[in-house]
């Protein structure tokens, strides 16, 4: 049998990330799809429209860049795909790992949508498009809440009426599982310590931010919630606020849900503190150059983290390392740097020379000799895709 290609599709809130993975090799060349749509990076990020970052989005402007992209990828595997994966964020406590999507399968994801609002509902186009076009392949699902279902009751339990957990599912589940999976699992091949005895404090900061305690393979706590507005800061999310300010909110200014929900969701964040932009890198840049709302975006960002990753090690008998992954935490020295400079506690040092080394795809360890360890680990989520879909078409 010749090697399988497995086509990612990963259909975000404003964004389409593209993959197409051979078991027989780590990166599958992209070049003719690559070149094709303009892009030299083998994952493809195919960004929409800056005027379509909003909740009225464009399920039209998903499926029209999917009917381009899909043919596309077909060619470029040759014509041979063997399967697809689907990113899906929220499986609520249906799903503990991926599996094969059914028409049950679908049902279920679509009762989910009201707890993922920005994502589920752009995951099923990704997988209605999928269908329509390639209706004779195996297509799988991959949950970012399936890592966390490990987490302890305690850690998942909201202090609220337990009749609202019960019989309207309010816990919380948790994000961005297949990332924190998969940069745990490398840090333990990185620093040859077995898997199912070692742990870890997981920083995945990306457009979306959230910090994990990783125990011997397992999640047990995670900073986001019931939705993945809880927690950190982020780019446009504004992550733990007061939950008094909906009501305050709405008797002071009468703010609609629906406003209060697009404030936390959309224009918060980074975006919202430095009334600049949601984007890491040009906040740095302003940064340097005194821009006051970007000084303090970043100060509040990197506080909010250390807060977090410090409140994490409560669910850690010990510490292995801290492993910062995602856009921001691959590639920001500077986040990096000024996050632990909160830690103090914890005795965190950097190397600041290794520290600086790490960026672009490039990892490793990043601490000053005789401090506890810290890691830059590329994160791949579309790699761990594939791979939990190979081993679905297996069984
Ligand atoms: N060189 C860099 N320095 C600082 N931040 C960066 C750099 N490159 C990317 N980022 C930031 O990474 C974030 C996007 O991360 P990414 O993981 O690609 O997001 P997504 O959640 O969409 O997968 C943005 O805030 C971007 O500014
Ligand atoms: C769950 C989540 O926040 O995902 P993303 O970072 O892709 O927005
Ligand atoms: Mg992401």
């Amino acid at each position: 049998m010749s090697a399988r290609n497995i086509l990612v599709i990963n259909c975000g809130s404003s964004s389409i990330k593209f993959a197409l993975v051979n078991e027989a090799q780590a990166t599958f060349p992209l070049q003719g799809l690559a070149e094709r749509l303009g892009s030299p990076e083998a994952v493809l990020h195919w960004q929409l429209g800056d005027e379509k970052q909003s909740l009225e989005i464009p399920g039209a402007a998903h499926l029209a860049a999917l009917e381009q992209l899909l043919p596309l990828a077909q060619e470029a595997a040759g014509g041979k795909i063997d399967g697809i994966g689907h990113r899906v964020v929220h499986g609520g406590e249906h799903f503990t790992g991926s599996c094969l999507i059914t028409d049950e399968v679908l049902a279920a994801i679509r009762a989910n949508a009201q707890l993922a609002p920005l994502h589920n509902p752009a995951n099923l186009i990704g997988i209605d498009a999928a269908f329509a076009l390639f209706a004779e392949l195996p297509q799988v699902a991959v949950f970012d809440t399936a890592f966390h279902q490990t987490m302890p009751e305690h850690a998942y339990r909201y202090a609220v009426p337990e009749f609202l957990y019960k019989e309207h599912n309010v816990r919380r589940y948790g994000f961005h599982g297949t990332s924190h999976h998969f940069v745990s699992k490398r840090a333990a091949e990185m620093t040859n310590l077995p898997v199912e005895d070692s742990c870890w404090l997981t920083a995945h900061l990306g457009n979306g931010c959230s910090t994990c305690a990783v125990v011997n393979g397992e999640s047990r706590d995670t900073s986001m919630g019931m939705t993945p507005l809880e927690g950190l800061v982020m780019g446009t999310r504004s992550g733990d606020v007061d939950p008094n300010l909906h009501s305050y909110l709405h008797r002071t200014l009468g703010w609609s849900l629906e406003q209060i929900d697009r404030m936390l969701n959309h224009d918060s964040g980074l975006k919202g503190l430095s009334g600049l932009s949601n984007d890491m890198r040009t906040l740095y840049e302003a940064r340097i150059s005194g821009h006051p709302g970007a000084m303090l975006a970043f100060e509040v960002f990197c506080y909010r983290l250390a807060k977090s990753l410090a409140g994490m090690a409560c669910a850690l008998p010990k510490l292995d390392g801290l492993i910062f992954t995602g856009g921001i935490g691959e590639n920001s020295s500077a986040v990096r740097s000024r996050t632990l400079e909160h830690l103090k506690l914890f005795n965190f040092k950097l190397d600041e020379q290794a520290n600086a080394r790490c960026t672009r795809g490039v990892g490793g360890e990043i601490q000053a000799a005789g401090s506890p360890r810290v890691l830059v680990v590329p994160t791949n989520e579309e790699r761990q895709i594939a791979l939990d879909t190979l081993a679905l078409l297996d069984v």
